[in-house]
């Protein structure tokens, strides 16, 4: 008699979120240079393209009208507003992921962290924080990519953000890009706790 096929793995699913500025993009380019295999979602947003940014790999730039088309279909894990532009997760690719048996990754502000938490109970949150208050500012000023009007709108957000820090499965202090990476990655392959997401819808 044939074997009754093996259930597919269930991957875990890790959420990073972190205040503007602690270096969320930074970790996660050092862990896709070193670890190419890890799986990072590529999220919707109708915020502008910095210099740099390509359409398709560092974010899906949409307008106004395509992001509300998406959030119509249900096409988003979760979505948020954050400092005047909305940011998504798209969830069709992330399911794809995960049902290979293969970790997922997203990096997302704190209210999509909290949309992942209510949707799928199962997913690791993890928090970067910075190693102080003085350094965050420092970093959000030199990265120089927002004037000082939008640097300050997102230390506002970034001390809210901060607060939430409990919330949070694990915080993984952002002192050493190459240690932070390498304590990411130990999380996103410790084993999960076996479900699936978004299984149930
Ligand atoms: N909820 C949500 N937040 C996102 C998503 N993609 C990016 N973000 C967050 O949106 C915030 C602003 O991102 P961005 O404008 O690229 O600025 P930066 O991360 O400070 O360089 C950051 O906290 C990101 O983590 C997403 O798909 N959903
Ligand atoms: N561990 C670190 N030590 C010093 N500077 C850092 C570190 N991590 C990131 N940075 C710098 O901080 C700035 C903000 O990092 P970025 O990755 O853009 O943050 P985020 O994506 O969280 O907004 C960048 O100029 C980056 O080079």
């Amino acid at each position: 008699m044939p074997e009754a096929p093996e259930p597919p793995a269930t991957a875990r699913l890790t959420v990073l979120s972190g205040p503007s500025g602690v270096g969320k993009g930074t970790v996660v380019a050092e862990v896709r240079r070193r670890y190419p295999d890890v799986w990072v979602s590529v999220s919707v947003t109708t915020r502008g393209r910095r210099a740099g940014e390509v359409d398709g790999v560092h974010y899906h730039f949409l307008t106004d009208a395509e992001f509300d088309r998406l959030v119509a279909e249900d096409g988003l894990l979760e979505w948020a507003e954050y400092a005047g532009n909305r940011y998504g997760t798209p969830v069709a690719p992330v399911r794809e992921r995960l049902a290979t048996g293969a970790p997922a990754l997203l990096e997302i502000e704190l209210q999509g962290a909290r949309q992942v938490r209510a949707r799928a109970p199962e997913a690791q949150l993890v928090f970067l924080a910075p190693p102080s208050w003085a350094e965050l500012e420092n970093r959000l000023a030199g990265r120089g990519s927002e004037p000082p009007a939008v640097q300050q709108r997102r230390l506002a957000i970034a001390q809210a953000e901060l607060d939430a820090a409990g919330e949070f499965d694990v915080v993984v202090v952002n002192d050493d890009v190459t240690r932070a990476a390498d304590e990411l990655v130990g999380l996103l392959t410790a084993p999960s706790s076996g479900r699936s997401v978004g299984a149930s819808e």
